[in-house]
């Protein structure tokens, strides 16, 4: 029986003498899982309390749900009791039910485990780093994975060792794999050659001990695999599962009989993980690689690099209290000191990097200080987004965990999961990888996308067959790349962490890595200092041309605002050119890789005849890269010297703000970093860019789109909006819209932009329906011959969804279709998915439907408004007024606006909002 729930008051550790001796036990008050009556707001949550309160049996106790009862810990994990703290959740696996003075309580039997925050999931790497020394593990997270040979090295190693296990051959396997990674070896000054023998040598170890294994019995293995245990709070990738048992590959040497105890540790993460999936576990294998590249003469000790032994029960526990350890202390938002640890400092790689790091940041070290602490409210800031980001990262989690709590259903309507997909076939790729086919049997929505990372799998992406898959192909059918072949039904979306990690990152180098001068314009120390530059760069636009000359001239930073379709995206592009004419080497980045391209393209056409075409880069994915970009993208494989060549000599670089956080990409330095999109941007993210470059602009606009987090924090609030409070002197705003007619920017511009945003030609401000090549107003009804006008429908009584509205909204696009306009320039924006789904249904299918974050950035000639409001306006219709911002400046032509009048009026706002759209 499992009891699971949170801990609701002080923890009583003590010791008690038994017949077997002295035991420590723990008495932890637990408010049993809710068992589903309460909690209306979540109905999956409330059916997994409902299973758990099941398992617990405990009929009186869970009755209500919020019995609280008591939970003893027996002996050593008692050890996870200290850690404890109300509030935080408990999980007690195979715990008995004891009847005390009329209570039912529950205790550990020698077959349980506790687990602290279930929910906070670890990754095995994580846990392995923490019992080296959990300061280790804290330093790793703030610093990321650097650029160096064993890390590059390492990673081919598990490379081949995944294709040799997928029978690829090895010198193919080699070839491809030191190719692939020729950006990354050019940089390190590494020849192919001299890797290739390296990694050969290695493999040799792999090799001999797979035929081994090939020789005496009919192995069963499988590569790399992804793990996830809902019940432990653990995650990782196994580099290999055979016969059921984890293998994992070290690059390392290892001389004595016995694997590593770290490595152990590792292997028993895997364990645990194959065990909850129905695996019965007895052995751990490690395999270091490096033996079998000694030389017997010259080293004594046991140079076989396989090393096996037997997963005992204690190790397992062991792990699982470590981890423990580490949660609790996540959790709890403390940091690691050291002690926690027994290892000694002396010993440690890290040692210097560690002290430098307590030193700076005032923190408690086992290894000591060295330097100064960073001004104080350098390190509240830096303990403030430190916390935001973990809340972050905790969001990440309960993304996973939600692939467990939800059903299949609950997922897909959540946009979360294709389902009920028809797997067509598998068929084997070069190399050992496989493509997977399935068929779609619904056109459902979801957020997976071209190009992603997704859990295949075969009807459960944690309790079933499933696979880290590639979504190469995404229509009618779904085509998949994966390491493995599996049946596929379903796609899940995959939570990644990476960009949280790379937040930390960022923001751990701005401030302990940052300049100095750069920190005291971030912390409004000192003001921004501009260069006076003569030139005139655009003639028919003074903001624009005041934009470009405070970016060109700026020597710390300048602060482009740009209100939707004032030339943003033209006046980056003139900026870059000014710079590049000058010498400068130039990062281009932005949020999202479309933004990166729309830069990209514009500035193409202003470099023509300034710089050589192959001297702008582009950074990024395949399946991030538009097309027509493709001809830029720096290609990674190849020959080092010349895949260096072309990064090193490029004076433009186009890259993601998360590229920006690549091991290749930090190693880049340049003169000027222009980042588009800004305000969508948290400050960790502007900083991953910022930090490549001396001096930075920011462009976006802070009275649109806020950053895109999960977790209300200090994360909510842009770099951008930040700097132009506290350097107004620093930001130019650009007041000329070329988008829309003059009517449709009137309520934005008096609502968002203090009445300053004007149309920047008279031609823009006369824009409408009659300008477009078959079109006529004349022939539209009355009430829709305004570029702006306004369509009544009474609200619906459900929330989320209004089959009035879209039941209009199909009629008025059958009027404008009848006047002559083609539907594909037509855009429909609904506050919610639900309502976007129901619009959907009504209209043909060809029509662009979609909340407003996907149509920010872009613009239409018509753009309908769903309101889905009902009677009082209960409930957020879009959120936050920066996104009605967005829906009305889309159009360039003509706005028409679906709702009910009674309920917009609740509003000061929609109610300024109806008075101009009625006027
Ligand atoms: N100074 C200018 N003179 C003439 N046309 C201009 C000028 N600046 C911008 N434009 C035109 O205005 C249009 C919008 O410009 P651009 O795409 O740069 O806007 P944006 O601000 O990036 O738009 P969004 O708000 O969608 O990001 C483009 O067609 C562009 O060519």
């Amino acid at each position: 029986m499992h009891v699971r729930g949170t801990v609701a008051g002080e923890v009583d550790v003590k010791s008690v003498s038994t017949s077997y001796g002295e035991s420590d036990l723990a008495e932890v008050p637990v408010r049993l899982a809710d068992d589903g009556d309460g909690d209306s707001g979540n109905g999956n949550e409330s059916m997994r309390a409902e299973r758990l309160a099941r398992d617990a049996g405990g009929e009186p106790n869970v009755a209500d749900g919020h019995e609280t009862t008591t939970v003893t810990l027996w002996n050593k994990w008692a050890e996870s009791a200290d850690y404890l703290e109300p509030g935080m959740e408990l999980l007690v696996t195979d715990a008995k039910e004891e009847e005390y003075q009329g209570e039912t309580r529950y205790a550990t039997t020698g077959d349980s485990y506790v687990v602290v925050e279930p929910s906070f999931l670890v990754n095995v790497t994580s846990i392995r780093n923490w019992v080296e020394c959990p300061r280790l593990y804290y330093l790793n997270k703030l610093s990321g994975v650097p650029l160096n040979y064993p890390v590059v090295k390492g990673t081919l190693v598990h490379e081949v060792f995944g294709d040799l296990l997928r029978d690829r051959p090895l010198a193919e396997s080699i070839e491809a794999r030191v190719d692939e990674r020729g950006l990354e070896l050019g940089l390190l000054g590494e020849t192919p050659e001299a890797v290739a023998e390296d990694v050969r040598e290695n493999a040799k170890a792999i090799e001999g001990w797979l035929e081994q294994g090939r020789l005496t019995e009919e192995d069963s293995w499988r590569s790399e695999q992804l793990l996830i245990s809902e019940t432990f709070g653990i995650r990782g990738r196994a580099d290999a599962i055979r016969r059921g048992a984890p293998v994992e590959l070290k690059t390392g040497k290892n001389l004595k009989k016995e694997p590593r105890f770290k490595d152990k540790v590792q292997a028993a993460c895997y364990a645990l993980l194959l065990e909850e999936h129905g695996g019965e576990v007895d052995t751990g294998t490690l395999l270091y690689t490096k033996n079998s590249v000694l030389d017997r003469n010259e080293e004594t000790g046991d140079l076989t690099p396989a090393k096996d032994f037997a997963m005992g029960d204690g190790l397992l526990k062991f792990v699982v209290r470590q981890r423990n350890e580490l949660a609790a202390m996540e959790v709890a938002g403390d940091v690691p000191t050291g002690y926690e640890g027994s290892a000694k400092c002396e010993y440690c790689f890290e040692q210097d990097t560690c002290m430098v790091v307590s030193g700076r940041l005032d923190q408690e070290s086992k290894a000591g200080q060295i330097g100064q602490p960073l001004p104080e409210e350098e390190r509240e800031y830096f303990q403030r987004f430190y916390r935001a980001i973990e809340e972050e990262r905790r969001e990440v989690h309960r993304e996973y965990a939600k692939l467990w709590e939800q059903d299949a259903r609950e997922r897909a309507d959540d946009d979360r999961a294709l389902i009920d997909l028809e797997f067509v076939e598998k068929r084997p790729l070069e190399g050992g990888r496989w493509e997977l086919r399935a068929r779609r049997t619904s056109g459902e929505n979801s957020k997976l996308r071209e190009g992603d990372l997704v859990l295949a799998s075969d009807g459960h992406p944690v309790r079933g067959d499933s696979e880290l898959a590639m979504i190469e192909r995404l229509d009618d059918e779904v085509v998949l790349t994966a390491d493995e072949p599996v049946e596929v039904t379903r796609l899940d979306v995959y939570p990644s962490e990476l960009t949280t990690d790379r937040l930390l990152v960022a923001m751990h180098d701005a401030l302990l890595k940052g300049d100095e001068r750069r920190k005291d314009i971030l912390f409004g120390r000192t003001e921004p200092e501009f260069e006076a530059i003569p030139e005139t760069f655009i003639d028919n636009n003074d903001a624009q041309n005041e934009a470009v000359t405070k970016a060109v001239g700026a020597r710390d930073c300048a602060l482009i605002h740009g209100p939707p379709g004032t030339g943003k995206t033209y006046t980056i592009a003139r900026a870059i050119r000014a710079m590049v004419e000058r010498g400068e080497r130039v990062l281009l980045s932005a949020f999202t890789n479309r933004a990166v391209d729309n830069a990209l393209e514009a500035l193409l056409e202003q470099l023509e005849d300034v710089i050589d075409p192959d001297r702008v880069v582009r950074v990024g994915s395949e399946s991030g890269v538009r097309d027509d970009m493709e001809p830029y993208r720096l290609e990674r494989s190849g020959e080092p010297e010349d895949r260096v060549a072309e990064l090193q000599n490029a004076q433009v670089v186009a890259a993601t703000t998360a590229t920006c956080g690549s091991r290749v990409m930090k190693e880049q330095a340049f003169d000027v970093a222009l980042v588009d999109e800004a305000a969508q941007l948290t400050e960790p993210g502007a900083c991953a860019a910022i930090n490549l470059a001396e001096r930075f602009v920011l462009v976006g606009d802070h009275e649109q789109l806020p950053p895109v987090v999960r977790a209300e924090n200090d994360l909510t609030e842009s770099l951008f909006e930040r700097l132009i409070d506290c350097h107004p002197e620093a930001g130019v705003m650009l007041d000329r819209q070329y988008r829309m007619n003059q009517r449709i920017q009137a309520f934005a511009s008096t609502e968002f932009y203090d009445g300053e945003l004007r149309p920047a030609e008279p031609a823009v401000a006369a824009r409408n329906l009659d300008d477009l090549d078959g079109v006529s107003r004349e022939s539209l009804p009355d009430d829709l011959r305004d570029p702006v006008s306004f369509v009544e429908v009474e609200g619906e009584d459900s929330q989320y969804t209004d089959s009035e509205e879209a039941a209009r909204i199909a009629d008025l696009i059958e009027t404008y279709e009848a006047a002559g306009l083609d539907r594909s320039d037509i855009g429909i924006i609904a506050p919610f998915r639900a309502q976007v789904s129901e619009i959907s249904s009504h209209v043909p299918e060809d029509v662009a439907v979609d909340t407003v974050d996907r149509f920010q950035g872009s613009s239409q000639e018509v753009i309908i408004v769903s309101f889905t409001a009902t009677g009082t306006l209960e409930g957020p219709i879009f959120e936050d007024y920066r996104r009605i911002n967005v829906a009305l400046t889309r159009p360039k032509r003509a706005l028409v606006l679906v709702g009910d009048p009674t309920a917009l009026a609740t509003d000061p706002v929609y109610e300024r909002m109806l008075e101009w759209a009625t006027a």
